[in-house]
């Protein structure tokens, strides 16, 4: 079934990853339904799943946390995509004693690549995990990464500006921490926050834009239409000016704050600091203020219209559906799987009773999760 479908995994073998010794599963392209007990080892299939693209995973585990306790050290996720591309071999981890690294080795049908980020040129990963019930309640980092991932799928490369953005960042942090006021180091630093920040800025603008179309595009059935707005210097100062601009202004303005933000022990402005706003339309309330069912539905409408999006250009992602059907009523747990199969998406769906899943019926490739075992069932 649907074995010349794009954009999935058509193997995936785990090792010495978290609770499993080693594990192996042949996919045939069908949504994937993961059920079994609490702690049988479902989340950690999607997290490896989830290192198959840029970034730290879905748990933002650090590397060596990942490793299986009492196994040799190190650990390794293995795929294979299949791609617009063809199928492509990938291959990541940590090698036994390197388990402190803070990067992870890539390769990439037999290659080394230089890092994680080149993951993003084969799949788009995109994932709604419990945690993220707290979305919208709690701190705009979040909330960032999670706008983040979604311009990594249109823009491959954006991971990786965030990550060199970040890294030019801590280094001015830590300059001015140690009272270093060396013009041309800091303004070097400076210049290289703006080029990277005002990218930056200028995808999520993008991306946001896309999501707007395509939300408002969608019929508002059973998921609830967002209104979707950007907080951030940067991109709101790119509505109004040319992207030249802007980076001369941030440069500026980086040049005047030096003293504050050496006094803040951090830097106050910048793409760093950004949130993506969310309202729930028909209610027009925030949606910090809406129920948590309906938070839940806002952002299973926004991940939906990020996959038609990229779904439409060939790029359909792999969505990672953390305990998702748990939370809705039966209606809208059949609106997500009808759409997951009408765009064909390979989605990894977990929970603790298959009773949640059985509208899916043969359509999904079910598999029963016990203590470092996967044995398939349908
Ligand atoms: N590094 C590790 N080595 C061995 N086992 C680990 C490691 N990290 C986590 N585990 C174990 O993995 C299990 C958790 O697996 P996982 O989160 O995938 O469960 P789950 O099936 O999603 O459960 P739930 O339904 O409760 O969400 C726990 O038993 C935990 O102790």
């Amino acid at each position: 079934m649907c074995a010349d479908r794009a954009n999935r995994l058509s193997r995936l073998v785990v090792t010495d990853f978290r609770s499993y010794a080693r594990a192996e599963i042949e996919l045939d392209g069908r949504p994937v339904v993961l059920t079994g007990e609490n702690g049988a080892g479902k989340t950690n299939l999607l997290e490896a799943v989830s290192l198959l693209s840029p970034g730290r995973g879905l748990r933002g585990a650090a590397y060596a946390e990942i490793a299986r306790d009492g196994g040799a050290g190190g650990w390794a996720v293995a795929a294979t995509a299949e791609t617009p591309e063809g199928p492509v071999r990938i291959g990541t981890g940590i090698a036994p004693g390197a388990e402190a690294a803070r990067s992870r080795a890539v390769r990439i049908d037999g290659a080394n690549a230089s890092g994680a980020g080149a993951l993003g040129a084969h799949l788009r990963v995109v994932w709604l995990t419990p945690a993220m019930d707290r979305l919208f309640v709690e701190g705009a980092g979040e909330r960032r990464r999670f706008l983040d991932r979604l311009v990594m799928g249109f823009d491959p490369a954006h991971g990786t500006r965030v990550n060199a953005y970040e890294r030019v960042l801590r280094e001015r942090n830590r300059l001015l921490a140690d009272g270093v006021m060396d013009e041309s180091w800091l303004g070097g630093l400076e210049e290289q926050m703006a080029e990277h920040g005002v990218a930056i800025a200028a995808a999520r603008v993008e991306t946001l834009a896309r999501l707007r179309g395509a939300i408002d595009a969608a019929s508002e059935a059973h998921f609830p239409r967002a209104d979707i707005a950007l907080e951030g210097t940067l991109e709101e100062a790119l509505a109004g000016k040319p992207a030249v601009d802007v980076e001369d202004d941030f440069i500026r303005r980086l040049a005047a704050a030096r003293a504050r933000d050496a006094g803040a022990g951090r830097t106050l402005e910048g793409p760093h600091r950004s949130d993506l706003l969310v309202r729930h339309r028909a209610k027009d309330r925030e949606a910090r203020l809406c129920s948590t069912g309906e938070q839940k539905a806002l952002l299973i409408g926004i991940v939906l219209a990020n996959a038609r999006l990229l779904a439409a250009q060939g790029r359909a992602p792999l969505l990672l559906l953390d305990e998702i059907a748990a939370h809705l009523d039966e209606e809208r747990r059949r609106a997500l799987f009808d759409e997951i199969v009408a765009l064909g998406l390979q989605a990894f769906m977990t929970g603790t009773d298959p009773v949640l899943f059985a509208a899916l019926g043969a359509a999904a490739q079910s598999f029963d999760v016990k203590r470092g075992a996967v044995t398939q069932l349908n």
